[in-house]
């Protein structure tokens, strides 16, 4: 496929449930925050005093080494930007261009990108060209087969070599024999040469593509990875070719720069530029030697035989729904965008216009290719990704179903337009779906599966579309007093739009999981960005977390809050962290001993995990399941603030072992009580003795203060904060407010005594009992 300078960051998941795997080499990803930034990596947070004169009693020093390694620019590591969901796409790409060696190696493949777009725009143009009349609707098919035959063979292949060989080697290998191979093009000047050197360009390319995408967990923080995705996404498909078919267009226009360099021809040239760009590549990846990470020269990898993991990667696909879903929504996909290809000259022929509309259009799938992929994940934020692929890829279709029927250019720039947009999130939230669904060691060959079909498709429809277009020609077709004209193009067009739909809606089918929600609703509630409603939808219920420092009289609203609730016929769980359950609460005797002194960060770290992964299994989870409304003392951001900022453990570390614990849950509302600490632990102290939290430095409860109030003031819709030196009452009305607004409406259930945990999404607890009673805050 086109793009070769590029390929997406496959396994760059976005943040999922899973802990993702460490890297192959073991390395730890870049940015691992140094000691100086450690456990800071907040958005928002104002300052850091306490980053010169504490020495950081929870960090490695390999993590010094990982961060040296891959080059963290900022030596207080990645600042900022790691709030899942609170910081916008502009700032997590900002944080993830920080990190010098993935930025060099972005830059080089960007510009790789961009040289292979405008190679690819001249290629097509010189085959076109070489060749006239009828023949010429195969001359962009002709190009393109030869470019994806070779990973019909040697893809599956491909990915194994990039495990077993150093990448930055393969990497500069491969960048130098495509400079020759490019440059060997308008060297040698005939079509057989340029369909044997596309071959073989692209042979070489499908080695280098996973070498690089297997590099790039090395050197960004594992939650940067989805951003990195989006931002190689972007490049490659969004910003380069657009900037290519700009550049070819005035190089071709009117002789362009044919004139100034008389003695080369402007497709010629262009494919020079190209060459060249692999050229600066491989210098580039030559001087990054954070690529190769830890990897020996050599070093074998063990494992099933390769043909028998090949089979089972097959039936691995086609017996599991969500994944046969998304091979066929993809495949299904990629043999309509052969169709478009295929028939884009003609069709634009057909409209009357010429080169520079064709080159427009070309540029505005790209758009909105770019579009798709770069606000795809904000807009469908938690619309369920197996729902939105099989959506986004109707949409696609339907948008080409439509273009068929468009006579005007700009009407056809927008359908254009409007099918790079859906096909962007469709292919987002499909290799978003792979590399989140499918477990790590079936995701290599379930990837390459996906890459050999995807062109196979379109090597299928590239054949086959020209023959059509040729054989419908044009004819007739009147309906009644009105007449017109169908081309052979547009109705192959019209044939994939349709096509696109079906296999969207197949996908749609095998994929959806099963939810008693209607696709609209689920769709207008995840573009209201409304939690809360989507998790009614869903069937479940409320979790609200009261968090803030010692003393701050969590437990004092906690009880007023589940007070209220009762008096006004709704009624709530209450419960607590640490010490939730039976077993919690052993750990809480242990966690806040004063004997327990000896504790390491780390494994007070894991402690407060194992407990909250109890409770969210025993209590919160069966309980929101049932529709009922929680209310907990303390939950994840009491780790962030303690273990984190309090014991400086690195921020992320103690997100995604959160995360592993609750399995993703967050509460729909976190009243925030802040106080400062030595009002609270002078309140706290008055009674009872200190704890071995409690007995910490005063600067130890700042920091943890801090942190609570950046992480409310990254998601401002899901926190209440509340000065705690207001009265109790105060304090209580002003909750019963926000809480009020946010039970409005729903279908909640009192809490039962829970039993044993129960199945998922309340299946078992039969139907609601309509709406919440009136509140009277
Ligand atoms: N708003 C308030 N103003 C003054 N004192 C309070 C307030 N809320 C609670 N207290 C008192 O402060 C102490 C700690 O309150 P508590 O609710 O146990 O806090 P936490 O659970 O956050 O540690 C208790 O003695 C309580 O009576
Ligand atoms: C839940 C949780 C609590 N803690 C600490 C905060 C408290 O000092 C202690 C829990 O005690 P808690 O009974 O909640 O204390 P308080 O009533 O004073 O808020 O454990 C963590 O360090 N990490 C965590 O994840």
């Amino acid at each position: 496929m086109p793009g070769t300078g590029s390929g997406g960051v496959v396994d760059g998941a976005p943040v999922a449930d899973e802990p993702r795997g460490v890297p192959a080499d073991g390395l730890s990803p870049a940015g691992t925050p140094t000691p100086e930034g450690a456990g800071v990596p907040l958005a928002g947070l104002p300052e850091r005093p306490w980053r010169a004169e504490h020495a950081p009693s929870g960090t490695e020093p390999a993590a010094d080494a990982a961060a040296e390694a891959t080059g963290s620019d900022d030596g207080a590591g990645p600042d900022g930007d790691a709030l899942d969901g609170g910081v916008g796409i502009a700032s997590r790409i900002r944080a993830v261009l920080r990190v010098r060696d993935f930025r060099k190696l972005w830059l080089s493949t960007a510009l790789s990108s961009f040289g292979d777009w405008l190679g690819l725009l001249a290629i097509t143009f010189t085959a076109y060209s070489l060749v006239d009349g009828y023949a010429a609707n195969f001359a962009l098919g002709g190009v393109l087969i030869f470019r994806l035959l070779p990973a019909i063979v040697l893809g599956p292949l491909a990915g194994a070599f990039a495990d077993r060989f150093d990448r930055r080697k393969t990497m500069v290998i491969t960048d130098v024999v495509r400079f020759g191979l490019f440059a060997s093009i308008p060297l040698v000047g005939d079509l057989l040469w340029l369909f044997i050197a596309q071959f073989l360009i692209e042979a070489v390319s499908l080695f280098w593509i996973p070498a690089k995408d297997a590099a790039v967990p090395n050197m960004v923080r594992k939650d940067q990875l989805e951003a990195a995705n989006q931002l190689s996404l972007v490049t490659t498909y969004g910003l380069t070719p657009v900037l290519a078919a700009g550049v070819f267009a005035v190089l071709t226009a009117a002789g362009g720069l044919g004139e100034l360099v008389p003695a080369v021809d402007e497709a010629d040239l262009a494919l020079y530029l190209n060459a060249l760009t692999f050229l600066v590549a491989a210098v580039v990846i030559w001087n990054l030697p954070s690529i190769s990470g830890r990897r020996a020269e050599g070093t074998k990898v063990t494992g099933d035989g390769f043909l028998r993991s090949l089979v089972k990667g097959f039936s691995f696909a086609g017996h599991t729904p969500l994944v046969r879903g998304l091979v066929i929504g993809i495949t299904g996909a990629f043999v309509a965008a052969g169709v478009v290809i295929a028939t884009a000259q003609a069709f634009v022929m057909s409209m009357g216009a010429g080169a520079a509309a064709y080159a427009l259009l070309f540029g505005a799938v790209f758009v909105g290719l770019g579009l798709g992929i770069a606000v795809g994940p904000g807009v469908a934020r938690d619309l369920s990704r197996e729902r939105l692929f099989g959506v986004a890829i109707v949409c696609a279709g339907a948008a080409v179903g439509l273009l068929a029927w468009t006579f005007t250019l700009w009407l056809a720039l927008v359908m254009v337009l409007l099918m790079g947009f859906f096909a962007g999130i469709a292919y987002l939230a499909g290799f978003t779906l792979l590399g989140t669904e499918v477990e790590d060691e079936l995701r290599g060959r379930t990837f390459a599966l996906v890459q050999s079909l995807v062109r196979a498709a379109l090597i299928l429809s590239l054949a086959v579309a020209p023959f059509g277009v040729g054989v419908i020609a044009r004819f007739t077709v009147e309906l009644g007093p009105v007449a017109f004209t169908v081309t052979g193009e547009r109705l192959m067009l019209f044939v994939a739009g349709v096509l696109a739909v079906g296999v969207g809606l197949v996908a749609y089918r095998q994929m959806d999981d099963g939810r008693p929600v209607p696709l609209i609703a689920d769709v207008l509630t995840a573009l209201r960005r409304d939690t809360t409603a989507r998790r009614r939808l869903a069937g479940g219920g409320v979790l609200i977390a009261f968090e803030g420092g010692e003393g701050a009289g969590k437990s004092t609203q906690v009880r007023r809050l589940h007070e209220w609730l009762t008096e006004e016929g709704l009624g709530a769980r209450t419960t607590l962290e640490p010490g939730g359950t039976p077993s919690g609460g052993r750990i809480r005797a242990i966690l806040l001993d004063p004997a327990s002194s000896g504790l390491s960060p780390r494994s007070e770290a894991l402690l407060y995990a194992a407990d909250r992964a109890q409770h969210v299994h025993d209590v919160l989870r069966p309980a929101l399941d049932a529709g009922e409304v929680v209310i907990t003392d303390r939950f994840v951001d009491s780790s962030l603030a303690y273990q984190g900022a309090g014991r400086t453990i690195p921020m992320d570390d103690v997100r995604s072992i959160s995360r592993w614990a609750t399995q993703g849950l967050q509460p729909d509302l976190t009243v925030l009580l802040d106080l400062p600490p030595e009002v609270g632990l002078a309140r706290a102290r008055g009674r009872a003795a200190a704890d071995r939290m409690e007995s910490e430095s005063l600067e130890f409860h700042q920091r943890v203060r801090q942190t609570f109030v950046a992480l409310a003031e990254a998601e401002p819709d899901r926190y209440l904060v509340l000065d705690a030196r207001q009265s109790p009452d105060e304090l209580a009305a002003a909750i019963r407010r926000r809480v009020s607004v946010l039970l409005e409406g729903l279908p909640l259930q009192q809490p039962a005594k829970l039993p044993t945990p129960r199945g998922r999404r309340g299946s078992e607890h039969g139907v609601q009992t309509g709406s919440t009673p009136q509140l009277h805050p």
